[in-house]
């Protein structure tokens, strides 16, 4: 469903991403690993058409999206909850609910209740303002408002950082229900290992903005996460 093909990604004159190739395929949970600022999130979002590749591919559900703007790739169904959550503070929880209802691919008046569903915490706290909620809540909300408009393909950029534990496991749960019911595909990118090694059905590691391991679950060894992961 994703195939990204030697993806090359630069800020200005200095080259971020170099030769990257990856696959996520429906009903998968692909895990994106690496230590802070080997290109991570330039990839995601690269290939949420905010920014430009040099050179390379990314073809979606047989299209060829690789020149195809943010919005547009929003539409074809790739649904994205950035690094540090973006939600409007000053709008409502619902408001912000409502946004995520821009992208679907068939118009819609309101948020799905399957989606509400998942967030009970969202439910109780409807008309409270985005920035009176706390950081995982917050979080939660993001993550709600991408599911709104039913992603294919769904890219989440450290939905677990600096958030408390309780929080992490229902974000777990969601995930895992989710992949259950088989259809969505969701990269994440991650950096808990814990985390990875729960959900994960394969892995991509990138150092110096380059893939150098890559495989299922199983192949997350202590020596790939000693020579690629420890800090
Ligand atoms: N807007 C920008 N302009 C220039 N360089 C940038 C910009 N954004 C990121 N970089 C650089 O690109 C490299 C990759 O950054 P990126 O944020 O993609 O890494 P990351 O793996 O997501 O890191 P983290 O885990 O800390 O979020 C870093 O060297 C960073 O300093």
């Amino acid at each position: 469903m994703l195939d990204i093909r030697n993806l090359e990604v630069a800020y200005g004159e200095s080259m971020v991403l170099r030769d990257i190739s990856l696959q996520v395929k429906p009903g998968e949970v692909v895990c994106l690993m690496g230590r802070n600022g080997v290109g991570k999130t330039t990839l995601v979002k690269s290939m949420m058409g905010i920014l430009k590749p040099r050179s390379g591919s990314m073809v979606y559900n047989g299209l060829d999206m690789t020149r195809i703007s943010a919005d547009k790739r929003a539409k074809a169904g790739i649904g994205y909850v950035p690094q540090g959550r973006e939600i409007f503070a000053q709008l409502s929880v619902h408001e912000n609910l409502l946004l995520g209802l821009e992208a679907a691919r068939e118009k819609r008046a309101c948020v799905p209740q399957e989606v509400l569903d998942r967030f009970p915490v969202l439910t109780e706290m409807m008309s409270r303002r985005g920035g009176d909620l706390s950081g995982g809540q917050q979080q939660q909300l993001a993550f709600a408002r991408a599911l709104a408009s039913s992603p294919a393909l769904l890219i989440l950029d450290e939905p677990t950082e600096g958030i408390q534990p309780s929080i992490v496991d229902s974000i777990r749960d969601v995930i895992q229900s989710l992949k259950a019911s088989g259809n969505l595909a969701i990269l994440l990118v991650e950096q808990s290992l814990d985390f990875v090694r729960e959900v994960a059905d394969s892995f991509y590691v990138i150092q110096k903005g380059t893939v150098v391991a890559h495989g299922g679950r199983e192949d997350l060894t202590d020596k790939l996460v000693r020579d690629y992961l420890v800090v």
